[in-house]
């Protein structure tokens, strides 16, 4: 009901509150100063540290990325935050992959480009060019978002989104499986099980049936043009919150109710804080963390009942565990390992198998002459598994270590093909931010999400409804221009 949206009189929002500071809270915040300008209060709650699922980890004096850590040549939202904040891109170090299937490595790469396409034909046929083909395409229509978001135009739901970049293509694509698709598309089996299954259990720790959509999200997260934030990405949360000169509360926030009175229709939050129990009132709130049950944000509603009962579905858990130490090179089959020349390996869908990569990473901060660890010496690696690994884990894994660190992460959601999305709008001025990962879960798409709630916000606030849904827009803007 537009009644219920910003007052009559055009009057600004007083104070606006973002539950979160996550990449998806903390750029909210900045597009929010964007839109609605300096006056406005904005209030950042975060109960836990500023980043969420983008932290870094200490090992031997160097900090190493234990969450989110990739980020893609063309993810725009990302990289203008990087350009605006004075950060600087740290490129991905080149290392050679294999993949293991428990028993042996089945996939390698070699020194020499034309061997692995060569071998890649052998084995698949054309398969790897389909699929390149599909990935570029997806990635086409996915950026017309930016221009759209450009031109100012929101969104009301992730389905309206994804209508508008590719029609009806990219919502069929939630909801059918990957395999499917690319069985499609003529991609053979055996690429599927040897390649995009190794790619899918390194990304979101779940199988081939995950939907189209966010299985191509984790295909382009597998391309070469790859890059993270010198320092840790956690920078760009920090530095976008101070940009937007949000205050930051540190607080737990624990329900959200409306209340109308005289000053119209405003949100109570009541927090916890380290010093106890306070509420504040306000005009817009953004929800930007995940409020599955599972995941335990433990946000509750009081005097409205919002689109869900409780919202379906639960994360999925990933454990990354950062060793310090020598990898047994033997357990993939080089018993030398001077003779292992791979920086990642990630694994096939294998019945028993303990975890999904393991892979030798980097710092955040590399100096010039960085070189990655050979394998006789002690290196740094990140484990990727479904759950904690026992000692005996590790010990096949790592013929001796200094350190071991783990994080238990509730990483993404644990996708099926069936599962609706999210709604965006929860009430008409309390949005929530983290529906889109059912679309596809990144760092950019929490930031596409941001951008969006932030011109809904505005646009619903100042009653322009031509600026919300709008049809055809591929043509509208090329007109517009
Ligand atoms: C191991 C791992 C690897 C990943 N790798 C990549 C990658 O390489 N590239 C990529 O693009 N993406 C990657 N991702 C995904 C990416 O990290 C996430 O999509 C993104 O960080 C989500 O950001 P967000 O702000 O939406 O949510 P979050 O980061 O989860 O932020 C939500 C915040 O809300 C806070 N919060 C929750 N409840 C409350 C409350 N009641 N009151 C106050 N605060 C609250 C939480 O403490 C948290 O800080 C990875 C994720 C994981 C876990
Ligand atoms: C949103 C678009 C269009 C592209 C994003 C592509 C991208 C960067 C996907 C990454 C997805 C993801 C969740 C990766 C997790 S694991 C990352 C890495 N392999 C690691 O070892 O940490």
């Amino acid at each position: 009901d537009p009644e219920e949206h910003g007052p009559v009189d055009g009057a600004p929002p007083s104070k606006i509150a973002v539950v979160g500071a996550g990449i998806g809270g903390s750029a909210t915040a900045h597009f929010l100063r964007q839109h609605f300008g300096p006056e406005v209060q904005v209030d950042v709650f975060e109960k836990g540290e500023v980043g969420g699922r983008l932290a870094t980890v200490t090992v031997n004096h160097n900090d190493y990325e234990s969450g989110g850590s990739i980020i893609h040549s063309l993810n725009l939202h990302m990289q203008e935050f990087v350009k605006q904040l004075g950060l600087k891109y740290r490129r991905n170090v080149a290392g050679k992959m294999a993949v293991f299937n428990g028993e042996e490595v089945i996939l390698e790469e070699t020194d020499w480009y034309l061997l692995d396409l060569f071998r890649l034909w052998w084995r698949y046929g054309i398969s790897f060019i389909r699929l390149q083909m599909w990935v570029e395409e997806i990635m086409e229509k996915f950026m017309r978002i930016y221009k759209y978001q450009a031109h100012g135009y929101a969104f009301s739901s992730v389905e309206e989104l994804l209508d508008s970049l590719g029609s009806s293509g990219f919502i069929n694509m939630t909801r059918r499986p990957l395999s499917d698709s690319l069985l499609e598309l003529g991609v053979s089996q055996r690429f599927i099980d040897e390649v995009i299954a190794p790619v899918m259990r390194i990304n979101y720790g779940q199988n081939v049936s995950i939907p189209a959509f966010v299985g191509a999200v984790s295909l382009a997260g597998a391309q070469n043009n790859l890059w993270a934030v010198e320092g840790g990405n956690k920078l760009v949360c920090s530095g976008l919150l101070k940009m937007a000169s949000a205050n930051l509360l540190q607080a737990q926030v624990n329900s959200i109710s409306p209340i109308h009175s005289g000053e119209g229709l405003q949100y109570q939050l009541s927090f916890t804080t380290a010093t106890g129990t306070a509420s504040e009132l306000y005009d817009i709130v953004v929800l930007a963390t995940p409020l599955q049950a599972s995941v335990g944000s433990g946000v509750q509603f009081q005097g409205f009942t919002p689109p869900f009962d409780e919202l379906p579905g639960s994360y999925h858990s990933t454990v990354a565990t950062i060793v310090h130490g020598y990898l047994n090179t033997s357990f993939f089959g080089f018993p030398d390992p001077r003779l292992f020349p791979f920086a990642s390996v990630l694994t096939t869908d294998t019945p028993d198998l303990f975890f999904n990569s393991v892979a030798s990473v980097c710092p955040v901060n590399i100096s010039a002459g960085f070189r990655r660890k050979q394998p006789q010496e002690a290196g740094v690696y990140k484990v990727f598994s479904p759950q904690l690994l026992e000692k005996s884990q590790l010990k096949t894994l790592f013929r001796s270590y200094y350190s071991v660190q783990v994080t238990e992460w509730q990483a993404c959601p644990r996708y099926s093909s069936s599962q609706r999305l999210p709604p965006v709008e929860l009430h008409p001025n309390l949005y929530y931010l983290n529906g889109i990962e059912w679309a596809g879960s990144a760092m950019e798409m929490s930031s596409v999400a941001a951008k969006n709630i932030a011109l809904l916000a505005y646009h619903r606030w100042n009653r322009q409804t031509d600026m919300v849904d709008q049809r055809d827009l591929v043509h509208r803007i090329k007109t517009e221009l």
